[in-house]
């Protein structure tokens, strides 16, 4: 499918522009279905976007808001994805909507994978919108090159739903949606910033696995378009 580059001054005005146009995706989705859903990545490049989009004027009541993927550690820790979300998106008129988190506290993560696919199974499918992020290595959501499920994960024929992941570059054992479960959101963002990682799509856009770069499945196979925000 397509790639569309979209190319902002600062992340500040990324940010609200992104935060536009996600809203306006998820009140689409509220008009036409009722209640609209997205999931949100972590890490540190999202957050002036989700404060954005916190402020937005919509139906907030009506959104589910889940992760796209999450590290295996509990809310209160610094490395959390959902505390992130807490912080800076679930405050102001998006206070109001059902948060769904992937972290569970249970025995390991692969029973957390199972209550947390088990649990976002009622979201429904597709996501209305999705908003991946990429590291440095090329993974995006915790699909790590390397990762230990990473074949699983990226496979278009694995059931929608949550997987564990451990790789080298990932630290904590990690909870990730599979590729089948978010690559025909109808709104499908990848959002970086700075000049690396703009360096590092251009390595991904180019010839390679896609287990060497896995940002790779996104750009090469997704059935929606790939819209791609970047700032310096
Ligand atoms: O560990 C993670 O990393 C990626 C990229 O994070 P960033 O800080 O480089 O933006 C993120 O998309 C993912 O959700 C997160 O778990």
């Amino acid at each position: 499918m397509s790639t569309t580059l979209h190319t902002f001054d600062t992340g500040a005005v990324l940010a609200e522009g992104l935060a536009n146009t996600v809203s306006a995706a998820l009140a689409s989705g509220i008009a036409a279905r009722g209640t609209a859903s997205i999931a949100v990545s972590g890490g540190s490049t999202p957050k002036a976007f989700f404060q954005a989009l916190a402020k937005k004027d919509i139906a907030w009541d009506k959104v589910t808001v889940t992760l796209v993927d999450e590290r295996f550690v509990p809310p209160e820790s610094d490395r959390s994805n959902h505390a992130l979300v807490t912080a800076n998106l679930l405050q102001g008129p998006a206070a109001k909507a059902h948060f769904l988190p992937l972290y569970h506290a249970a025995a390991s993560a692969e029973d957390a994978a199972v209550l947390a696919s088990n649990d976002t199974a009622k979201i429904g499918a597709p996501f209305d919108v999705v908003v991946l992020g990429m590291g440095t290595d090329g993974h995006t959501a915790s699909f790590f090159p390397g990762g230990t499920q990473l074949s699983r994960a990226i496979d278009a024929t694995t059931p929608r739903g949550v997987i564990t992941m451990e790789a080298e570059g990932a630290g904590e054992p990690r909870l990730t949606f599979t590729f089948s479960s978010l690559h025909d959101a109808r709104l499908l963002i990848l959002h970086i910033e700075g000049e690396g990682k703009k360096v590092v799509l251009a390595k991904a856009e180019g010839p390679g696995d896609e287990a060497e770069m896995p940002i790779r499945t996104m750009l090469r196979r997704a059935a929606s378009p790939l819209q791609i925000y970047w700032a310096p």
